[in-house]
């Protein structure tokens, strides 16, 4: 470093040299005049010398009053940006630079202060300071060519990073166009293919939809909403779908490695694969089962259960993940979440064995085949004997004289031909049968003992058979008694509109015996008659398909199943599947108890192999193959399962005129109806007042009708017919209550005839006005009867069901018949008068103005109200 002299050092600084010389004799510089040359190291001792460094203290000059100086440095540079846009054309930009640079007085440790100073500028009061000052700067000087050097290099750097990202942005503009393009091409496609799809499923969905978003109106509504707000939000969740998704034709970001080499382009597209926004949503071809879970629906689309489960709420279902919906829901669900539905049918492997077998069938020409028979009529009329009669002497014993067996079946060889008799007799069997939808019976044998005429349960039988479309041949049993009179057997027959042929009908009545045997062979002749005319015939070289008659696990047996043979042959190693049950036929039995090789048609055997017991009027099939078998068994299962709710809909009034809406107006639909009535003047009018009502959509069928309480027998038969019941001062009996709560069936009490009139109007008018429901609230069973001369008769009762009330209206049942209508006159609870009794309590009934009441009447509590009918909300009644 050159020398200085002391009068340039203290210019320099701009202090007066004298002070200047006395500051370098306290540094212990030896310089005497403004002439003498001073050194890097003088000027390094002054500086320490008036940092007061040297001395080792803190208390030097300047350190006493500051530790820190802080400098400030301006620099301008130029940098050339290149704007990309002419490629040559660039621009240049004045840059300037304002550092501040902190120094800290170092502690006598030599530990660096590391706290930045205060804003003051450096002081340059004094001689000293600027000396020091001038040090620095000249210290410094170098510092800032070699930190300007680096700015520069760093510009430069910035400069080409400019450069190429420029050259990214443009490629990416034009892979975002191409991608544009292609969108748009694949957007009208699927447009196009959606109309197509729409197109063919017409109008049932339109009204679908327009119902789910009419439910969506109305829950936006509801929820202070407007439509706007939905739709917004559905725009909202619609993105957040699309965000899920990767941009149509690009590869994931795991595909395609990145190329070495090549710097810019590199940079380029992992730019693209990282911040790539997705372009359009993914719709989907959803296949519909005829049910299936929410959890299920929402996997097919891909979507959270829980997001499925939201936007049903919005639609009015609400519903948990592991529900089962029906195909008309999740097709509305798809399409709102926007998605192609594709219905298909879950019985679909089935449906082709059904249509298989159908076409099989088909193609060979029917055979004549025995007719099913069963035998019906009223209790002890003699059913069983007949069909034991039939049994002991017809049915043809084996070699070894063997004895017959109760197989749920049994056929005869007859001189004109074979008969086929179903051995559990009565019309509540066979109607349970229709009502699991298997029609097994070709012909009804109603029995009426001669000596007894008609009852109750001929008719009942008869209403089952004609419900049913079966032909019916008259047996009158007995005849062996003395008391026997046939003509008045026909006379009641006569009534019920069964009219013998001898009195110009066409139902054959048979004088029978099953104690002689007279007539039998008239009769087996006269069922043989019928059958010729119906001309029953099947196919029988094709696989077999049949009925399960009966069922039951035998030990040492395994799965033992009587199966009625419909149609075709059933073999001994045949693949069979019945119910939900398959396997391979390992044995065959007849009614005798001999193993047989085959079964033709109307032929009933029990069959050993299956991997289960069928319930009674499950349907078998031979099938090609086991596994096969096994396949549409565990479809049967499953679907069993989905649809035990759904599989026994019952008719509802409510339902009667929109059903004919679905089926479109065109179609009429039957109204089938059960009357029972009190009394038999009152089942006739209200029969005959129903057969009035004008409708030209919907026919009203009265399949049965009659005086008494309603049975189980009535509930199956409304059951098996999809009719509704009309019970006119008539109940339920507990049997039937049961039944009516399990199969749904839709039972409804009047009182007035007009009442009852004007329901059924309305429901095949297609009105749904108000209605006054009646709705039982408490039953009393009466156990005995005290007689008090202030209140009349007092009915000792306890409260079966509900709560009995004062003050509301009663009713009196006697066997299930109301026998009067009136007031509860006093209820007491012991000797105390209260307002109401529990079920399971007893208490004390006067009834006002009668005093007819009997031990074993019910009384019954109700209330009346008026209430809106809506086609949802239909209650049994
Ligand atoms: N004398 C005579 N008695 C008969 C005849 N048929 C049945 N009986 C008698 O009538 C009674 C009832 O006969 P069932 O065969 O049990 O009558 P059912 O109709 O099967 O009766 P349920 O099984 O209770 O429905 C029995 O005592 C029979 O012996 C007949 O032809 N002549």
């Amino acid at each position: 470093m050159a020398q200085t002299t002391v009068k340039q050092l203290a210019s320099e600084v701009g202090i007066p040299v004298e002070r200047l010389l006395s500051r370098l004799a306290e540094a212990g510089v030896s310089a005497s005049s403004e002439d003498d040359s001073i050194g890097d190291e003088d000027k390094l001792k002054l500086l320490r010398h008036l940092r007061g460094g040297d001395g080792g203290k803190s208390g030097g000059k300047l350190g006493a009053r500051r530790s820190n100086v802080s400098l400030r440095r301006r620099s301008t540079s130029e940098l050339k940006v290149d704007t990309g846009r002419g490629g040559s054309s660039g621009r240049t930009v004045s840059v300037e630079v304002r550092k501040r640079r902190t120094y800290a007085n170092r502690s006598q440790s030599g530990e660096e202060e590391a706290q930045p100073a205060p804003e003051p500028e450096v002081e340059h009061d004094t001689a000293e300071d600027q000396a020091r000052a001038a040090a620095q700067a000249e210290a410094d000087a170098a510092e800032r060519a070699r930190r300007e050097e680096a700015e520069r290099l760093e510009a430069e750097e910035k400069r080409k990073r400019e450069e190429a990202e420029q050259a990214a942005a443009e490629e990416r503009a034009r892979r975002q166009a191409e991608i544009d393009a292609q969108r748009a091409a694949q957007e009208q496609a699927d447009r196009e293919a959606m109309d197509k799809e729409r197109a063919k499923r017409g109008v049932h969905v339109d009204d679908a939809r327009s119902r789910a978003q009419e439910n969506l109106r109305r829950a936006a509504e509801s929820h202070g909403r407007t439509e706007e707000d939905e739709k917004r939000e559905q725009d909202r969740e619609q993105g957040r779908r699309k965000e899920l998704h990767v941009a149509e034709g690009k590869q994931g970001r795991r595909k395609g490695k990145k190329k070495r080499g090549g710097r810019g382009r590199q940079v380029s597209v992992a730019t693209e694969h990282s911040f790539e926004r997705p372009t359009a949503p993914v719709v989907r071809d959803v296949e519909i089962p005829e049910t299936i879970t929410v959890a299920d629906l929402a996997q097919r689309m891909a979507v959270k259960g829980g997001d499925l489960l939201k936007r049903m709420m919005k639609l009015g279902v609400m519903a948990t993940i592991n529900q089962t919906v029906d195909q008309e829901t999740a097709t509305i669900l798809v399409e709102e979440m926007g998605h192609n539905p594709k219905l298909v049918k879950t019985a679909s492997a089935e449906e082709a064995l059904v249509e298989e077998v159908r076409n099989e069938e088909e193609q060979v020409e029917g055979v004549p085949r025995a007719p099913v028979v069963t035998i019906m009529g009223h209790v002890d009329h003699g059913k069983t004997s007949l069909l034991d009669y039939i049994r002991r002497t017809k049915v043809q014993a084996g070699e070894a004289g063997g004895i017959t067996q109760h197989i749920g079946a049994y056929h005869v060889t007859h001189d004109k031909g074979a008969i086929t008799f179903i051995d559990t007799p009565g019309h509540a069997a066979f109607t349970r049968m229709r009502a699991r939808g298997a029609e097994i019976t070709d012909i009804a044998i109603l029995i009426v003992a001669a000596d007894d005429g008609v009852m109750p349960q001929t008719k009942e039988s008869i209403q089952h058979a004609r419900a049913a479309g079966v032909p019916i041949v008259v047996a009158v049993t007995k005849m062996d008694i003395p008391s026997a009179d046939i003509e008045k057997v026909k006379a009641g027959l006569s009534a019920e509109n069964i009219i013998p042929e001898d009195w110009g009908g066409d139902v054959q009545v048979v004088p029978v015996s099953s104690q002689t045997g007279e007539g039998i062979d008239n009769l087996l002749d006269a069922v043989l008659l019928q059958a010729e005319v119906s001309e029953f015939s099947a196919p029988v070289d094709v696989p077999a398909r049949g009925t399960v008659i009966e069922s039951s696990l035998e030990k040492g047996r395994g799965p033992v199943a009587t199966i009625l043979v419909k149609a075709g042959t059933l073999k001994r190693g045949d693949s069979i599947l019945a119910g939900p049950h398959f396997g391979r036929v390992r044995a065959m039995f007849n009614e005798l108890g001999e193993q047989v090789k085959s079964a033709g048609p109307s032929i009933p055997v029990e069959v050993l192999g299956l991997s289960g017991t069928p319930e009674a009027g499950d349907d078998a099939f031979v099938v090609a193959n086991e596994k096969r078998a096994r396949e549409i068994a565990e479809q049967r299962e499953e679907h069993q399962r989905e649809n035990k709710l759904a599989q026994q809909q019952a008719a509802r009034l409510e339902e009667v005129f929109s059903a004919i809406g679905e089926n479109g107006p065109a179609e009429s639909k039957d109204l089938n109806l059960l009357v029972k009535g009190d009394v038999q003047g009152s089942v006739e009018a209200l029969v005959e007042s129903l057969g009035k009502i004008p409708s030209e959509e919907v026919k009203i069928r009265i399949i049965s009708s009659g005086v008494g309480g309603i049975s189980e027998s009535d509930v199956e038969l409304a059951m098996a017919s999809q009719a509704i019941i009309l019970g006119f001062n008539v109940r339920a009996d507990a049997k039937a209550r049961k039944t009516i709560q399990e199969s749904g069936v839709d039972v409804r009490y009047y009182s007035v005839i007009y009442e009852a009139i004007q329901d059924v109007t309305d429901a095949v008018s297609g009105l749904l006005g108000t209605e006054l429901r009646e709705e039982i609230i408490g039953l009393a069973e009466v156990r005995d009867v005290f007689r008090s001369s202030k209140l009349g008769a007092i009915a000792g009762c306890l409260v079966a069901d509900g709560n009995v009330v004062r003050g509301q209206p009663i009713r009196v049942l006697r066997d299930n018949v109301v026998v009067y209508e009136g007031e509860l006159e006093s209820l007491r609870r012991h000797k105390d008068d209260v307002n109401r009794v529990p079920a399971g309590t007893e208490c004390g009934i006067g009834v006002k103005n009668y005093n007819d009441i009997k031990p074993g009447d019910q009384i019954e509590v109700y209330e009346r109200t008026e209430v809106q009918r809506t086609v949802d909300t239909a209650e049994t009644a």
